[in-house]
């Protein structure tokens, strides 16, 4: 297996300096898990309510290099438990993206959610990414499939 890519992490001033960085839980883990870090003043963190979102700081700049992407992704117990998801998951955060990480939690559940301040919200998951050449084109290739898709395999 190639390197692991590195990915410089700058804490915000205003942040708490004494939470954890982002880090795998177990060897094998492919998300990194990432704490909500509310600044000075808000410590208390955010009640949600069922059906309301909001945009959680994580107090954390990333310096991520050209060819790689991090992707934000919900984590599975809170979603379970909990029914807090995110919005626009999985969020992405590109390589030439300087300002603090913020992750877009709502509260599908029915009952208020309190995040608390250093509560791991979501996971990092970094990832190889290319851009692509689009070009346009008169003619595309053929395939098997054509043009079939939105459930055309059938259901089961
Ligand atoms: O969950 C997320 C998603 C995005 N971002 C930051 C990093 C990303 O590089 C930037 C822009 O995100 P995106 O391209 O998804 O948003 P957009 O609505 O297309 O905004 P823009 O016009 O700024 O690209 O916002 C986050 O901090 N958290």
């Amino acid at each position: 297996m190639s390197e692991a890519p590195r990915i410089g992490i700058k804490r915000i001033e205003d942040s708490d300096h004494t939470l954890a960085l982002p880090s795998y839980e177990t060897t094998g883990a492919a998300g990194a898990d990432l704490r909500a870090n509310f600044p000075d003043g808000a410590r208390e963190g955010l009640l949600l309510s069922p059906g309301q979102r909001a945009l959680v700081p994580t107090g954390l700049i990333l310096d991520i290099l050209p060819g790689w992407e991090v992707q934000v992704r919900p984590r599975s117990g809170l979603a379970l438990r909990h029914g807090l998801t995110l919005v626009n998951t999985p969020g992405t955060i590109d390589s030439d993206y300087r300002g603090p990480v913020g992750v877009i939690v709502i509260n599908l559940g029915d009952e208020p959610y309190h995040l608390r301040h250093g509560e791991r919200i979501a996971q990092l998951v970094v990832a190889p990414a290319s851009q692509a050449r689009f070009f346009e084109t008169v003619e595309v290739s053929e395939t098997v499939r054509g043009n079939g898709g939105f459930g055309s395999t059938g259901a089961g």
